[in-house]
C-alpha cells in the first residue's frame, strides 16, 4: 500500500552550517520522486532527516495525515518507510539468505508470501543464497540491500544513489524492480545517474545548496535543465 508523503520547510544544520534551506516536496501516493543535485548539495542529509537519523528542528515530514517528525527511526520504519542507504550495508559475514531472513523475521514477515514474491524479483539472489553477502558484487548486494529493504512491507522506500558504481546489466535490472514496485508503493529515489533517474521518476525535485531550485513533475522538466543543474 503507498502513501502520500509530504515535506514542509525542513531546514537542516551541522554545527553553525545550514545544509537544508526550507526544502519542501510531496510524492503522491505511489509515485516516484526523484532528487538530484550536485555532491554535497544535502541530498543525503535530506534522506537521514526523512528517516530520523538527523532530528528535525525545523519544518515537518507528514506520512498520508501522520506528523512523523519527531518520531524515531524505529516507528517511522513501522510506518512504512524503508531506507536503502548509500554503501548498502548489509551483513557480510551472512549468507544473502540469512541476511534476507534476518531482515524478514525482524518485521514479521518470515514465512509469508512477501518473501517468495521479493525473491522474484530478484532471481540473482536465489542462485547466490548460500553464498556470503560480501562474496557479491556490487550490483548484487545493492539488489540484496533493497530485497532487505523490502521485507520491512514498505509503503514509502527511500533509495540513496542505488546504480553507484553498478555494472550496467544489474542497473538495468534494478530499474526494472524499481518500475515494477512503482504503483503499489512510493519510492523516493536520490540518484546522479541521470538516465535512470528520469526513466523512473514521475517528479523531480532538484538540490543546490540546501535549497530546492528546481520542481516539477518529470515530464516539465527538460533533459538539458537538469544537465545544467547538475553538471559539475
Ligand atoms: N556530519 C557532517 N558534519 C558536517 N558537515 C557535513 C556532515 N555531513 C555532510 N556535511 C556537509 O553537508 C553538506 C551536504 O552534504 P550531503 O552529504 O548531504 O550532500 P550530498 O548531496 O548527499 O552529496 P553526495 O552526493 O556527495 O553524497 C556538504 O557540504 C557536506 O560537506
Amino acid at each position: 500500500m503507498s502513501v502520500r508523503f509530504r515535506v514542509e520547510n525542513l531546514d537542516q544544520h551541522y554545527g553553525s552550517a545550514q545544509v537544508l534551506r526550507r526544502v519542501g516536496f510531496e510524492i503522491e501516493p505511489g509515485e516516484c520522486l526523484a532528487v538530484l543535485g550536485r555532491n554535497g548539495a544535502g541530498k543525503t542529509t535530506l534522506l537521514k532527516c526523512l528517516m530520523g537519523v538527523l532530528p528535525t528542528t525545523q519544518g515537518r515530514i507528514l506520512v498520508d495525515d501522520a506528523d512523523i517528525t519527531h518520531w524515531s527511526t524505529h516507528r517511522r520504519s513501522a510506518r512504512g518507510i524503508a531506507y536503502v542507504p548509500q554503501g548498502r550495508e548489509i551483513f557480510s559475514e551472512l549468507t544473502v539468505g540469512e541476511n534476507v531472513e534476518a531482515a524478514a523475521r525482524a518485521h514479521g514477515t518470515f514465512g509469508t508470501g512477501l518473501m517468495d514474491e521479493t525473491l522474484a524479483l530478484f532471481p540473482a539472489l536465489r542462485q547466490m543464497w548460500r553464498r556470503p553477502g560480501g562474496a557479491l558484487s556490487g550490483g548484487q548486494q545493492q539488489q540484496l540491500a533493497i530485497a532487505r529493504a523490502l521485507m520491512t512491507r514498505p509503503s514509502l522506500l527511500i533509495l540513496d544513489e542505488p546504480t553507484e558504481g553498478i555494472q550496467p546489466n544489474i542497473v538495468t535490472a534494478i530499474k526494472d524492480v524499481l518500475g515494477a514496485l512503482k504503483g503499489r508503493i512510493s519510492l523516493l529515489l536520490v540518484e546522479q545517474y541521470l538516465d535512470f533517474a528520469i526513466s523512473l521518476a514521475d517528479s523531480i525535485v532538484v538540490l543546490s545548496r540546501g535549497t530546492v531550485i528546481e520542481a516539477g513533475r518529470a515530464e516539465a522538466i527538460s533533459r538539458e535543465q537538469l544537465t545544467r543543474h547538475i553538471a559539475v
